[in-house]
């Protein structure tokens, strides 16, 4: 049985990338998906959006769903502030373990917590086992027909406060057509769209950045 794609990923990164050095996990891994093989991540052009809406939110707790090799969690913990924290979950062990290593390589799993299970069934969980209040950013990046209920999940479990900012990858491709319905026609959220394209692609992709309103 030869290697999968994340743990072809992990190599290129261990050979580009320099330990400690977030910048150049992310170029490591952006190159590899460009000219080597393409996988998942948010990748670089959709990846500057994410940086900019994170910049200006400056959250102290995020929340990520769907984690897969850990190139977003690196993205969004680089520029975390000092106290803040990235809480990512993955439903993949397989890509779990190489999101842990990716995570260390770039010297940001004192930023991290990655855990591993189904969102649907750890979401409920956030407040108890984390002691979270309610999160100041969501990056919605994993199982696109779990957008919906995930959204109205962290509703239900308190963890949406006025202010939060939901922000969607793939609301086009693969597509996120039930989700964009949802945002954009409830007035408890201010929606905006953000055209990019698919990581590594020409093809047509975005992102929906929505502000709950309380
Ligand atoms: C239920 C639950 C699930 C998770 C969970 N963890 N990891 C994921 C990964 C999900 N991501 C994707 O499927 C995805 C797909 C494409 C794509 C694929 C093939 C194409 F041809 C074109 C585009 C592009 C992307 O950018 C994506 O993000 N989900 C975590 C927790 N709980
Ligand atoms: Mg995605």
């Amino acid at each position: 049985t030869g290697s999968s794609r994340p743990q072809r990923m992990l190599k290129a990164v261990q050979k580009n990338a320099t330990k400690g050095d977030p910048k150049s996990v992310i170029s490591a891994i952006d190159s590899y998906c460009r000219h080597k093989e393409w996988a998942m991540n948010v990748g670089d052009d959709k990846g500057l959006i994410l940086d900019s809406v994170l910049t200006e939110v400056n959250p102290s707790t995020a929340l990520e769903l769907g984690t897969y090799c850990g190139y977003s969690s690196v993205r969004i913990a680089r520029l975390l502030s000092p106290d803040s924290k990235l809480i990512t979950i993955e439903f993949n062990p397989a890509f779990a373990i190489i999101a842990r290593q990716i995570i260390a390589y770039a010297g940001l799993q004192d930023k991290v917590t990655l855990v591993e299970g189904a969102s649907g069934d750890l979401i409920p969980k956030m407040k108890e086992q984390f002691g979270i209040k309610s999160f100041d950013f969501v990056f919605l990046d994993h199982w696109k027909d779990r957008y919906v209920p995930d959204t109205k999940l962290l509703e239900d479990c308190g963890l949406l406060k006025k202010g939060t900012v939901l922000l969607a990858d793939n609301v086009i491709c693969p597509g996120a057509p039930e989700y964009l319905q949802y945002v954009r026609n409830n007035p408890r959220y201010e929606s905006r769209y953000y055209p990019s394209n698919l990581e590594y692609t020409k093809v047509e992709d975005g992102l929906e950045k929505s502000v709950f309103l309380g």
